[in-house]
């Protein structure tokens, strides 16, 4: 479901078109001057980020005729959702789930099975397959939809003209009648712990890990602490989650929901650590070992683990890209200020994603994509802030539906004008927020 909600059908199938065909040879030169004679054109819409809020936001102007191009550094398409995030962890989770099963949930249901092997080799490629195929498939709608793919790291020169750094080398500039930002997030580091993706991982490190570690202690037993939590538990590891709430899930999910989840997973063979916060870290041994102590003081302890994952949360991204030369403001959690319409202080600005207001969450970031062409194009958009749905890919599974009114756009909206009230809401007021009374 998830899949389907984020890539239209015609990516999914024309991921096939392109593996069967051959792909065209295009020189480092002939890249780079195609990339240079954009620079004296004038774009409707740049974009800078190539995610979900970014592809969607692309795909959704070349449909609508706008001449667009969007700015992406990673070296394929598709942002943390396709690349390091939603696709390949649902891949694992729904992998390493089988396995699981096979192993622990056969035997009383009559079916024998003979010997059971992981191959984490063979999980890791199935995986990489998956995000592979969608990948290339947004590649390809770009083409269908005329979006000029800009594979390098953007930054403003100022409120109109963007710089990028080619990543074949060199640089180009663009410039945009309008310019979304959709740089989207980054793992937030635990002070004191270097990441390194192997010892002391990320979501992205424990995507890929080699081998199945004998222990693992997830900092954090938020969504990515419990998903990933899980996949690690269930071929093999012994996981420990240490979170600071007395609650798992996140401050997000329900109480009731959160305590069977806990009984469950526990069951499952996960250890927790409720009501306790990691005070420091120190690799430099053969293990990680980390120092906690209760949320609400008490006796210190010692941990310690082959590999820590850190998972307490996301923050926005907009290291490099030159907010100020623009004039941009972002607020004190680092998220770029937006008016209810997306606009930043510049109105030809826009921003959409984990970059701003608002769960970091890929269903919202597509939403907000459209809306915000809509807004370019016809000066009206709309997403319901009242109703986003989230889901936790344990086994099971927990969904909730949450209010984000708080938390959206407009909600740290600058001096200007926020009101969006160009479909009739009141002057001044964020419509958003006005549909959540
Ligand atoms: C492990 C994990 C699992 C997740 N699972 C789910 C899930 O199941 N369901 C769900 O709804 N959400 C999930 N999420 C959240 C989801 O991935 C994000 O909400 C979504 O990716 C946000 O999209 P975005 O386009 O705003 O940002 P991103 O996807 O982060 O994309 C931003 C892109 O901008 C690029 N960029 C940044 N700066 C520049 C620059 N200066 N120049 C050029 N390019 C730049 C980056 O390289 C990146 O590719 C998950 C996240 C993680 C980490
Ligand atoms: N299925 C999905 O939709 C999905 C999957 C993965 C990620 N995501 C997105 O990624 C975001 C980030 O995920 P996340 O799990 O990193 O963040 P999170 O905000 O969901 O959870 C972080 C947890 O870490 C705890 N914490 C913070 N500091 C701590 C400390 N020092 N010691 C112990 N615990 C500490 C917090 O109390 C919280 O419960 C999510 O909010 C979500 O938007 C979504």
């Amino acid at each position: 479901m998830l899949a389907s909600r984020l890539i239209p059908r015609t990516a999914v199938r024309s991921s096939f078109a392109t593996r069967t065909s051959l792909p065209t040879v295009v020189s480092p030169a002939s890249r780079w001057r195609r990339a240079y004679a954009s620079q004296a054109e004038e774009k409707d819409l740049v974009i800078i980020g190539g995610g979900v809020a970014g592809y969607v936001a692309a795909i959704k102007a070349g449909q609508e005729g706008l001449k667009v191009a969007c700015i992406e550094k990673r070296g394929a398409l598709g942002g943390t959702c396709l690349n390091v995030g939603c696709i390949p962890s649902k891949s694992l989770l729904n992998n390493s789930h089988l396995y699981h099963q096979i192993l622990h949930d056969t035997k009383n249901r009559g079916i024998q099975v003979g010997d059971v092997k992981l191959d984490l080799a063979g999980m890791m490629k199935a995986k990489d397959t998956s995000v592979t195929g969608l990948t290339k498939g947004i590649e390809f709608l770009f083409k269908k939809n005329g979006v000029e793919y800009i594979k390098g790291t953007g930054s403003f020169v100022n409120e109109h003209e963007i710089k990028v750094a080619l990543n074949e080398g060199g640089e180009t500039s663009v410039k945009g009648k309008n310019i979304i930002i959709a740089t989207g997030s980054e793992a937030t580091p635990f002070p004191g712990l270097e990441i390194d993706e192997k010892r002391v991982i990320t979501s992205t490190g424990a995507l890929s890990l080699q081998k199945v570690p004998e222990k693992m202690i997830v900092i954090g037993g938020g969504i990515i602490g419990l998903e990933m939590g899980s996949v690690w538990s269930r071929l093999g590891a012994k996981v420990t989650v240490v979170e600071f709430l007395d609650q798992i899930g996140g401050p997000g999910m329900d109480s009731e929901i959160s305590k069977q989840a806990l009984k469950l997973l526990k069951k499952q063979g996960v250890d927790f650590k409720l009501s306790t916060k990691v005070v420091s870290g120190d690799q430099s041994g053969e293990t990680v070992k980390l120092e906690v102590d209760s949320a609400k003081g008490g006796k210190p302890e010692t941990l310690d683990a082959d590999v820590v994952l850190v998972a307490i949360g996301r923050r926005p991204y907009t290291s490099g890209l030159g907010l100020e030369n623009a004039g941009l403001e972002v607020d004190e959690r680092g998220r770029v200020v937006i008016d209810s319409e997306y606009r930043t202080k510049a109105s030809h600005i826009r921003c959409i994603g984990d970059v701003t207001f608002g769960p970091m969450l890929a269903h919202k970031a597509e939403e907000e994509a459209v809306a915000a062409i809509e807004y370019i194009k016809k000066g009206y958009g709309h997403v319901n802030y009242g109703v986003i749905p989230s889901v936790m890919y344990t086994h099971p599974e927990v969904a909730w539906c949450q209010l984000a009114c708080q938390d959206q756009p407009g909600h740290g909206r600058h001096g200007q004008d926020a009101g969006g009230s160009r479909d009739g809401q009141t002057p001044g007021v964020p419509h958003h927020r006005a549909q959540c009374g």
